[in-house]
């Protein structure tokens, strides 16, 4: 049986990623908590992989936070991201892994690249600058798979999500997404029958959003694409693919589904003085469509479905 090491399995996608591929079996999936193996370390990674013969890594251990947490904690977004990418892409190396999937991020293109974005953006203009220290940290990771896949002939493939939400999402007021952050704020204010509600910004930002078992989905789609398959779709130095729906709408739209979803009735107060960030982050997914995937969760299908976990899980959600 192959064994599979999913790093980050407590999180978003990682948690969906293990639901998944133990759901389809004939698999043997291997996990550590953040306590267990610290993917910072080098020398901890390096005794993990060592001894436990893994067959295919997935990389969905990270740093991870919104627009805020992006820009007050820039030191931890490009440290950590950077250690761990490097610490768990060289010692799988090292240990003989063959088959690796980096999690990477929209973020990784320029601020005023052209929409939809395609994978050929990358590195063509200057980035979005809250959350520059965390996408340098995962172009770095992008080029680490394509580096060490030109001078070791290993398969190490990247994916680049969208903006992603569902279960096991982190629900933190500041730190957390804008669907979490809003969807707590929504539902507490309806409990208290507030009357309004704030948003972050003008309202006027466009974003893209991928429910997590799509994006775990097209992750194992993309990881057991036989080689020649998915060369024939990449190029040597552009080895990354799109993941996202392909469609998006404004904040203020998202926050009137929110509102719908979990009926608050009151207004919503856009707070001028929180960062809008990018103005726009539409994926061109034609690349993963040509491969033969596309996402198949609508957003209003997806809030639906997180609302309906964070009501099951109120004791228990990460916040
Ligand atoms: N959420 C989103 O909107 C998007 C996410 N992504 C990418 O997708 C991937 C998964 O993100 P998501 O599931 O949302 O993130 P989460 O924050 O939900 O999960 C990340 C996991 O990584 C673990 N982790 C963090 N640092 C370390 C470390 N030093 N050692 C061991 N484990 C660690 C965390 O454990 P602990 O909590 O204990 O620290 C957590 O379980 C990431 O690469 C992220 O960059 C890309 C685009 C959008
Ligand atoms: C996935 C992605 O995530 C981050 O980038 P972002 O796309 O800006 O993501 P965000 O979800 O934080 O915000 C989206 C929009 O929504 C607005 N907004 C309104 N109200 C709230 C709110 O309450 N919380 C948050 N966080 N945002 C809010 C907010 O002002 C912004 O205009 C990066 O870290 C980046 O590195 C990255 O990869």
């Amino acid at each position: 049986m192959r064994r599979i090491y999913v790093a980050g399995h407590r999180g978003m996608v990682g948690s969906g990623l293990v639901r998944q591929l133990m759901q389809a079996g004939g698999v043997e999936v291997i996990t550590r908590t953040h306590a267990e193996l610290d993917l910072t370390n080098q020398q901890a990674v390096a005794d993990f992989f060592a001894t436990e013969s893994i067959d295919e890594v997935y990389l969905a251990a990270a740093r991870v936070g919104g627009i805020f947490a992006n820009n007050t904690y820039p030191a931890d977004f490009i440290y950590d991201n950077l250690m761990i990418e490097c610490n768990v892409i060289h010692q799988a190396y090292q240990a003989g892994v063959t088959k690796l999937l980096l999690l990477g991020s929209s973020c990784i293109y320029p601020k005023a690249v052209s929409q939809p974005m395609s994978e050929e953006a990358l590195l063509t203009d200057v980035l979005e600058p809250t959350n520059e220290p965390y996408a340098i940290a995962k172009i770095a990771g992008i080029k680490l798979c394509e580096s060490y896949n030109r001078q070791h002939g290993v398969d190490y493939r990247s994916v680049m999500p969208t903006n992603l939400y569902g279960e096991n999402d982190n629900f933190h007021p500041e730190n957390s997404h804008v669907i979490p952050a809003m969807m707590r704020r929504f539902h507490e204010a309806k409990l208290n029958n507030d009357s309004s509600v704030v948003v972050w910004g003008s309202g006027t930002p466009m974003r893209e959003f991928l429910h997590v078992n799509d994006m775990a989905a097209a992750s194992i789609y993309v990881m057991d694409l036989d080689t020649e398959t998915y060369q024939s779709h990449t190029q040597a130095m552009l080895s990354h693919i799109n993941v996202g729906t392909g469609v998006d709408c404004t904040i203020r739209e998202l926050a009137e589904s929110l509102k719908q979803v979990i009926g608050f009735e009151g207004e919503l107060a856009f707070d001028a003085s929180k960062p809008d960030g990018a103005p726009r982050k539409l994926m061109n997914v034609e690349r993963l469509a040509q491969l033969g995937w596309r996402a198949n969760i609508s957003l209003l299908e997806g809030l639906e479905q997180t609302y309906a976990w964070f009501l099951e899980h109120q004791n228990d959600y990460r916040k």
